[in-house]
Order: C-alpha cells, then sequence, then structure tokens
C-alpha cells in the first residue's frame, strides 16, 4: 500500500478494491469529508441547522481536496450528502475538479450537522469568556452532553423549521430534533448507515460521504470504536479528505488518514480547536448553562 508522504505519495489511494497482502480480502476504501469553510466558520459562531454557503476560502478548500482526490486515483460510484448547501456545494465543487460530475448523489438529513440548540448562532469564544472554556469544550466535543434546545423564540428557529427541505424527510418535521449530543447525532445517523450506505459499500463502490464536523466525527467514532471519553479529542478540519480503509465486516483495517499536505492539515485542526478559546465577552449572549 502507498503511504503518505507528501509529493504525490497518496497516488494510486484511490482504487475502490484492493486485495489485502496475501489473502485476497477485500478492503473498502471511503471517503468522509467536512465541507470546505461556510460563513459562519469563519464568523466563529455555531452553525449547525442553519444553512449558509461556503467562504471563497471553503470553495478553495473544496477545489483543493477534489485536486488531491483527483491525483490520488479516486474514481467515485456514489456520493451522500447531508441537506444542508455547504454540504451539497462542496461535492459539487470535489466533483467537478475531479470531472466526476455525473456520479450520482443521494442527500439526507440523517447526515446533516449536529443540531447545536440553542446555541445556534452564537460565538464560540464569547460563550467561553462567559462560561468557560472547559464549559464550551464539552458543549462542541463531548459524547453525550447535549445542548440547551431550540425553542420558537429564538431567532433562526422558524427560519430552520419552516425550510421546504424538511418536509421531505423521512420522519415528521415535530419529531426532527431541536438539540443534539454527538450520541444522538450517531442515533439518527446510523439507520441511514446501515440501510442505505452499507449495502452500496458492500457492492464494491467508492463512496464519498460530504458531511459535517459532527456528522464525520460521530460516524467514524462508531466506526473505528473510539472511546465516549476519547472523541473528545478528536476534531475534523474544513475541506480534507479523511480516508477509512474497512474490511469486509466495515472494521477498519488501519486508522483514518487525512489526505492531502499534512502540515497544512495539522494547522487546520488546531484552527478549528482554538475556536472555542475565550474572547472578550460580546453583547447579545444568552443562553442558559446547565
Ligand atoms: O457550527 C457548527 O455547527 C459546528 C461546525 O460545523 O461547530 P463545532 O466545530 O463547534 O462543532
Amino acid at each position: 500500500m502507498v503511504g503518505l508522504e507528501r509529493g504525490g505519495g497518496e497516488k494510486g489511494l484511490g482504487r475502490a478494491l484492493a486485495a489485502s497482502s496475501g489473502g485476497g480480502d477485500m478492503t473498502f476504501k471511503l471517503v468522509l469529508l467536512r465541507h470546505g469553510e461556510g460563513a459562519w466558520n469563519k464568523e466563529n459562531r455555531f452553525c449547525s441547522w442553519v444553512d449558509q454557503r461556503l467562504t471563497p476560502n471553503g470553495i478553495k478548500e473544496a477545489q483543493t481536496c477534489g485536486k488531491v482526490l483527483k491525483e490520488a486515483g479516486f474514481e467515485f460510484d456514489l456520493v451522500f450528502t447531508s441537506i444542508l448547501s455547504r454540504s451539497i456545494e462542496t461535492s459539487w465543487l470535489v466533483l467537478q475538479e475531479m470531472e466526476q460530475e455525473w456520479v450520482q448523489t443521494e442527500s439526507s438529513w440523517r447526515l446533516n450537522e449536529r443540531h447545536y440548540g440553542a446555541l445556534i448562532g452564537l460565538n464560540r469564544a464569547e460563550l467561553a469568556s462567559i462560561h468557560g472554556e472547559e464549559k464550551v469544550k464539552l458543549w462542541r466535543r463531548s459524547y453525550d452532553i447535549t445542548p440547551p434546545p431550540i425553542d420558537e423564540s429564538h431567532s433562526h428557529f422558524h427560519e430552520i423549521y419552516n425550510d421546504r427541505r424538511y418536509n421531505y424527510c423521512d420522519v415528521a418535521k415535530e419529531k426532527l430534533p431541536k438539540a443534539e449530543s454527538l450520541k444522538e447525532v450517531l442515533d439518527r445517523l446510523l439507520p441511514y448507515w446501515y440501510d442505505v450506505i452499507v449495502p452500496e459499500i458492500k457492492k464494491g463502490k467508492c463512496i464519498l460521504i460530504s458531511a459535517h464536523g459532527n456528522s464525520a466525527r460521530a460516524l467514524l467514532k462508531h466506526l473505528e470504536g473510539i472511546p465516549d471519553d476519547e472523541i473528545v479529542n478528536v476534531t475534523l478540519p474544513t475541506g480534507v479528505p479523511v480516508l477509512l480503509e474497512l474490511d469486509e465486516n466495515l472494521h477498519p483495517v488501519r486508522p483514518h488518514r487525512f489526505l492531502g499536505n499534512q502540515e497544512a492539515i495539522q494547522a487546520a485542526i488546531k484552527k478549528v480547536e482554538d475556536q472555542g478559546k475565550a474572547a472578550a465577552p460580546g453583547k447579545n449572549i444568552s443562553v442558559s448553562a446547565n
């Protein structure tokens, strides 16, 4: 298997199926992706189910991702996205860069970003200066802590729940979440994973999942068996492809790998982690900390 040295070391990684040395067992390759930077990523606000477009930088990130995947030789058979524009737009840009725009795409709310409840729209750094960085880290990265739920008084409530896209979900609108822990994200994602995505992987299809920081983390936790208290340390940067290689039981044959310039990727991870550092208190912050 090809290593990940910079300067073309990822070439050849993209074959959908590879025989492992000796036994001839099949290895399935799956690429997980967090969308490119969106407007509220840049403003350091919890974006979650608010629909945001990519920034010019986010567009570049998605295009770079497409270049990396193209150079590595990936040929996708199927793409899955959430129903939020930033994940769909990212998949378009990736496929365009790879000259694979024709690849069939399916979208589901079950791949949406985690529902951040009452935290939606708030600035992470301002929140950290009020509630402390530890509390914000727990809200952002813990496994089973659910933030306070969104209610009708929230300035983005109606924008989210009156959005026509949620008329087409496989659950009634009233049953859609009002806040989610990472565990709750996994609970709503797994039926889609097992019923829709897994059968396609098992057919040998090369699959791209263009999702979000926390829906991708939830899936990664599930596939790699990351313990509840260790998932807090897993952060995904925007627009960086994550390669997973799975055996026929969909157990990983090696740890996930970020594809691309490793130094730039580490810097991007740090940037996302630093979003939760405290800043001078801002004005419009009101959320009950419990
Ligand atoms: O804003 C959000 O919904 C997510 C990132 O998409 O934020 P965080 O990185 O804090 O989980």
